[in-house]
């Protein structure tokens, strides 16, 4: 059996500008010791992102995404390797809000309103009153909510939940979003929307994006880099370039050049696909 192994080559990441490392892996891995015996989820990754890039990890159930994404959050420990957030320990990124992590649920708090979901993690942080007005205004007009402040999020879409949280974890500027399947649960028409908004919101902001997907158009119209993963045991199949034009609309997807990279991630999930299951 091959050793299970998460890995994407050491090479430059793009040929832009050089731009500083918001996350550099080296050589992690990670087993859990379970009830049920051990379970090899990351052996031997090696990633690295650049300030301003946006890198989608595709590949089937089981395979590590979300445990990598917990990882570079420090919610979970490896078991070796080292690994720099933002220039720092995870730990040290965590401490200081270097991160927001979009979860696949809202995970608003039911009985406060959309400004005090959003305000929730400023308050923890000790910003003014007047700061945490200012950048709930900020934030919900960048999500298209203004005007939702004092609803409830029953009272919201699942679209619309979601763009709260995106917005609560860009409220307090962190350099870098981990973004775990935040559109999974959403139909597709409403993705499609979120889609072109999250890419509008990323191109303002410069921010540094990870995100976690199933959806191979998904990945394929968002990022900058994609990561293709193999069923568990876990490893690289294929890390691809994407450089479709800053600006570009949903109607991308139809083109030739959009096609033949969303067949190369398909190709690659199919290789290193069981069909024993
Ligand atoms: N806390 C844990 N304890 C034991 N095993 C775990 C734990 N967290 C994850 N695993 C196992 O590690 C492997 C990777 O899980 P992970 O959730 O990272 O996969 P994933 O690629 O994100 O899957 P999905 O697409 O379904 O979210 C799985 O086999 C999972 O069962």
């Amino acid at each position: 059996m091959p050793k299970p192994s998460l890995s994407i080559p050491d090479e430059p990441i793009a040929d832009h500008a050089p731009r500083r490392l918001v996350v550099d892996a080296q050589s992690i891995s990670l087993t859990f010791d379970t009830a049920d015996g051990r379970v090899e989820a990351l052996s031997d990754v090696n990633l690295q992102v650049a300030e301003g890039e946006f890198v989608s990890f595709i590949g089937p159930s089981g395979c590590g995404k979300t445990t990598m994404l917990r990882v570079i959050a420090d919610l979970q420990q490896p078991s070796s390797g080292t690994l720099m957030v933002n220039g720092m320990s995870a730990e040290g990124a965590r401490l200081a809000r270097s991160y927001g992590y979009v979860f696949q649920a809202p995970a608003l708090f039911p009985w406060r309103t959309i400004e005090k979901n959003l305000k929730l993690p400023l308050e923890i942080m000790g910003y003014s009153e007047i700061e945490q007005q200012q950048r709930v205004e900020r934030y919900l007009s960048m999500v298209n909510l203004t005007g939702f402040e004092r609803k409830f999020p029953w009272q919201l879409s699942g679209g619309m939940q979601q763009r709260v949280s995106i917005a609560r974890a860009l409220s307090f500027d962190p350099a870098l979003l981990l973004m775990d399947e935040p559109f999974g649960a959403l139909d597709e028409i409403v993705r499609d929307h979120l889609n072109e908004q999250l890419l509008q919101l990323w191109k303002s902001t410069g921010k540094t994006v990870l995100f976690v997907t199933h959806s191979i158009p998904e990945a394929v119209f968002l990022s900058t880099r994609i990561v293709v993963m193999s069923p568990r045991p876990g490893r690289i199949i294929d890390v691809i370039d994407c450089d479709f034009p800053a600006e570009r609309s949903l109607e991308i997807r139809e083109t030739p050049e959009f096609l033949k990279v969303a067949q190369r991630v398909r190709n690659g999930l199919r290789a290193g696909h069981s069909y024993d299951e």
